[in-house]
């Protein structure tokens, strides 16, 4: 979105001129102060406290064991450090499933507890009435469909969506219904980049792509997967734009190096009291 407005807090109203005019929105995840400071300055419109941080924070395998409690730690601390960014949280796995009332209870939380401006929660068609249910109070929600990892057993593992004639018909009723439920945007997750154009085309919302191609409306990365901090496996659609593991790590090793050798701390970097010199 625009850098003219570059320290005007990013609204929701905001995405819809991103689409009209063709600006491109820009997303990455954070999940602490200290990256959302950083992200926030360097003008990224959307910062996401993905449930991925079940994977990227708490190590775990898969994001169905994060707690709304915990998001909610994280999500506090990225609104702290946002000035300009939107903040949307993930609604965790078993927060929204049970109907349209637990949903919204788990988004209230969320509003009243962390200072974020959206939520985002997984599915189109099966999750209709729960956008539609936390929009109409008021409370601004993103789409996300495609491939949902919360749902991640039931579709079979890391499975590119909206593949064949099926896939594709599936994927733009997931699309529509998203939009026709009252979501201001949609993230569409690992689908082939021309049925991605396709529906970001159809749609009138914006579509935030990861895995999906640059036909969509933004792009979204984890922002380890972007900055190259991650050690294991990362997902082919991912673009490292820095190796930031291995300034963490060379930086580690300088450290633990000039503690064993003695030649941290120097004087300049120690106290002394006068009256005993
Ligand atoms: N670090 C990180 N990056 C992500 O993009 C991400 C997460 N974590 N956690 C939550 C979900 C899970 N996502 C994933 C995770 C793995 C693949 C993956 O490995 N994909 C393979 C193809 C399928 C496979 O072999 O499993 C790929 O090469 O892209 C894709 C998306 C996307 N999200
Ligand atoms: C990858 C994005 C879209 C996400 O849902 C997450 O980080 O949890
Ligand atoms: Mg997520």
């Amino acid at each position: 979105m625009s850098e003219q407005a570059a320290r005007k807090r990013v609204r929701i109203r905001h995405f819809a001129q991103a689409k009209a005019s063709g600006e491109k929105i820009t997303a990455l995840t954070s999940y602490d102060v200290q990256t959302a400071r950083i992200f926030d300055e360097a003008g990224i419109d959307v910062l996401l406290v993905g449930d991925s941080a079940a994977n990227v924070v708490l190590g775990l395998d898969t994001t169905l064991p994060i707690t709304v409690d915990e998001i909610i730690t994280l999500a506090k601390a990225v609104v702290r450090g946002a000035s300009r960014a939107l903040v949307v949280a993930d609604l965790p796995f078993g927060s929204y499933e049970r109907g349209p009332e637990q949903a919204l209870d788990t988004a209230v939380r969320f509003m009243k507890e962390t200072g974020v401006a959206a939520v985002k929660l997984e599915g189109g068609e099966r999750s209709a009435d729960v956008i539609r249910r936390i929009v109409d109070a008021g409370i601004p929600v993103m789409g996300h469909i495609g491939f949902t990892p919360q749902a991640e057993h039931g579709l079979g593992g890391h499975v590119i969506q909206g593949k064949g004639e099926t896939g594709r018909a599936q994927l733009l009723r997931d699309a529509l219904a998203v939009q026709e439920a009252g979501a201001f945007a949609v993230v569409l997750e690992m689908v082939p980049a021309k049925i991605a154009a396709e529906v970001s085309a159809q749609l009138e919302i914006p579509t935030i792509g990861i895995g999906a191609g640059a036909g969509c409306d933004g792009q979204i990365l984890v922002w380890t997967d972007a900055l190259g901090l991650g050690s294991g496996r990362v997902p082919s659609f991912v673009r490292a734009f820095a190796d930031a593991r291995a300034v963490f790590l060379d930086a580690a090793t300088a450290y633990r190096d000039a503690v064993k050798d003695g030649t941290f701390p120097a004087a300049s970097e120690s106290f002394s009291d006068p009256t005993a010199d």
